[in-house]
């Protein structure tokens, strides 16, 4: 057990997918995995661990944003021994070809600022995915004929912007949408040397305001979860 954490040592996999969504954990859990037995419910953060095609997979939630995300990430990795980490979550389309329901391969992830930023000081630290997950999770997605788009993504400290500007000069630059965990959990799997990948289901478009409602974020990313399931196992 940790701090936030309540599963024995064994009871988590080396394999976690974190939505930051706790129901879509469970949602998740009991869907796509067998045997699945709820591991964790400290502060109501679901965790489930269960088996996919043979393999031990944890699926557990991360929270909103970058702090909370560092505090699971990190006693996961140090505390429990996951090795592999792929974030499946919801973001805000930016571009014009990235559409509500696409779903976007973070090859990397910038930021105003991480958890991370106080150590890293002065330097501008490019978090970028892990190559094998990433090519992986590509091939998984092209082979299901699902519309993907790989590249930059912006993890945010906000979700109510008031910088419009802020937005024009990202989307200006090719970033494809926003979310906000994915830069912390890079530059904490380059921390520990693990895997980690950020697979994001656009969930609502910055520009044109088509949006998901809450339930279909926690239950209709089903796509996504399955390219993060076999990416992790390629
Ligand atoms: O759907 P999740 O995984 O929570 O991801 C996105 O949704 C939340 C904001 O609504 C933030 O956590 C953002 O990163
Ligand atoms: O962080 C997020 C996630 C989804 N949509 C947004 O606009 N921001």
């Amino acid at each position: 057990m940790t701090i936030h954490i309540g599963a024995k040592p064994d009871e988590i996999a080396e394999t976690v997918l974190m939505p930051g969504d706790p129901l879509r954990a469970e949602w998740a859990a009991k869907t796509f995995l067998t045997d699945a037995v709820c591991v964790n419910r400290v502060r109501g953060m679901l965790g489930f661990t269960g088996i996919w095609r043979g393999q031990r997979v944890t699926i557990h939630g991360s929270g909103m944003g970058m702090p909370s995300l560092s505090i699971y990430a990190n006693e996961l990795i140090r505390d429990y021994g996951a090795r592999t980490l792929i974030r499946v979550g919801s973001a805000g389309g930016y571009q014009p070809h990235t559409l509500v329901r696409d779903v976007i391969l973070a090859q990397a992830a910038c930021s105003v600022s991480t958890p991370s930023s106080t150590i890293l000081r002065e330097v501008n630290y490019a978090p970028i995915a892990d190559w094998g997950l990433l090519s992986a999770a590509y091939r998984a997605g092209q082979a299901r004929g699902t519309r993907l788009h790989v590249g930059n993504i912006f993890s945010s400290d906000t979700f109510y912007t008031e910088r419009a500007d802020h937005t024009e000069q990202l989307t200006r630059h090719g970033v494809l949408a926003v979310e906000m965990e994915a830069a912390e959990l890079y530059i904490l799997a380059a921390r520990y040397g693990v895997r980690a990948l950020a697979i994001l289901t656009v969930s609502d478009h910055i520009v044109t305001g088509e949006e998901l409602s809450a339930d279909q974020r926690e239950r209709s990313f089903g796509e996504m979860i399955e390219i993060a399931l076999e990416a992790a196992f390629a």
